[in-house]
């Protein structure tokens, strides 16, 4: 078998999306003075799709949310013929000529991202080719079925918060993540507004549910010192992003600072981004997202290096690519979950634009053993409400 073409198109959302609100969910643009909104570089309203086919008609698909029209370029210009001609079940190889050959200016970041979504497209036209989900070709079933965290919980109005636990809650949700919408710039009256909401959260759920938090990002080293210890009484599952991810040195004070434990990945790259965090500790929880962090064939060794640490994965974001990585592994307790929503950061841009993805039923999801591939198809529902970049 041999990959005979790669197609990398661009959906620009054009539909209706949540307008974003101040204060929505602290990130690393907070502390920058800006008069726009700080979220906006944050929001994910275009996605580029990857469909590599090989010579006898199997078609893989990938994606890449990361600076999508930059992606596509670099697969266009540089990864597309380093592929092209060659065996798919070369995966590793493959990786390496896409790794090592733009190694001078890639490494990480959108490269890598790109890396991941022709590396994605790859692994489906191998499971596709045996007739296995992917999951059967990493490690096969560890799970019954995969336990998932409800994710949104952005900051709005507290009663708006409670009330959106509750329904989730009812829906049989036993882990939640929040965002705070708090940090550095909004003094004392911020910490007071990130401690009111989570203090309202643990009103709703109790403390038999667990509460995840997310930074994303928005904080430094001295403020997430100052609130850490005010957030253990909360006992929270994990604060995440703290501070930005080229602060690894602050990961390991905050990681060792309380009994909370800090998590972070989603903005690390490749196996050695990862051997990094956990030779210096920097990380209790491990989330890379596999679009990015170098498709399967790189998540799939970060999870063996994760379970040498004990240090569990619990990869960014839902969406099938990563439900294959936590299906097969030991290391992967737990998946992350966002409900089909209005557009609004992007998180749920997944949904319009595939068709396969599990919906959780009482706080699980679950794969099929006879989906072969990732088990997506492009959904065609949504397609006016996309302008698709050829
Ligand atoms: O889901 C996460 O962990 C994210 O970082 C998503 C992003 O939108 C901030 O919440
Ligand atoms: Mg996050």
């Amino acid at each position: 078998m041999k990959i005979k073409s790669v197609r990398a198109r661009v959906y620009e959302w054009k539909g209706k999306t949540v307008p974003p609100q101040g204060n929505f969910c602290s990130n690393a643009m907070d502390l920058v003075y800006s008069k726009t909104e700080t979220m906006s570089t944050f929001r994910f309203h275009s996605w580029t799709v990857v469909e590599i086919e090989t010579d006898d008609g199997i078609v893989g698909l990938g994606n890449v949310a990361l600076a999508p029209k930059i992606a596509k370029a670099i697969i266009d210009e540089y990864l597309a013929p380093l592929v092209i001609g060659q065996d798919p079940w070369d995966y590793e190889y493959l990786w390496q000529r896409m790794y090592r050959s733009t190694h001078a200016w890639g490494r990480k970041g959108v490269t890598m991202a790109a890396i991941s979504a022709v590396d994605l497209a790859i692994w489906d036209i191998l499971g596709k080719s045996v007739n296995k989900p992917v999951f059967k070709l990493l490690g096969g079933r560890t799970k019954e079925k995969i336990p998932c965290y409800y994710s949104k919980l952005y900051r709005t109005d507290i009663q708006e918060m409670q009330d959106e636990a509750q329904k989730f809650l009812d829906q049989g949700f036993t882990m939640f993540k929040s965002r705070f919408g708090y940090g550095p710039a909004h003094g004392t009256q911020g910490v007071k507004e990130n401690l009111k909401a989570v203090e309202a959260l643990r009103e709703v759920i109790g403390y038999d549910n667990d509460l995840m938090l997310e930074c994303y990002m928005g904080w430094n080293l001295e403020y997430a010192k100052r609130m850490l210890p005010k957030l253990e009484k909360f006992q929270p599952r994990w604060v995440e992003e703290p501070v930005i991810a080229d602060d690894i040195d602050g990961y390991a004070e905050l990681n060792q600072l309380t009994s909370i434990p800090i998590s972070g990945g989603e903005h690390e790259f490749s196996l050695y981004g990862f051997k990094q965090l956990l030779e210096r500790k920097a990380v209790s929880v491990v989330q890379y997202d596999t679009n990015r962090v170098g498709g399967i064939t790189a998540a799939h060794k970060i999870n063996a290096l994760c379970e040498s640490y004990s240090v569990p994965v619990v990869p960014h974001a839902g969406q099938m690519h990563n439900y294959h990585l936590t299906m097969s592994s030991m290391a992967s307790p737990m998946s992350e979950y966002f409900p089909m929503f209005d557009v609004e950061v992007g998180n749920e841009l997944f949904y319009y634009i595939f068709d396969g993805e599990p919906v959780a039923e009482n706080g699980f999801l679950q794969l099929d053993d006879n989906t072969p591939g990732l088990g997506l198809t492009l959904k065609t529902e949504f397609l006016d409400q996309f302008n698709i970049i050829e």
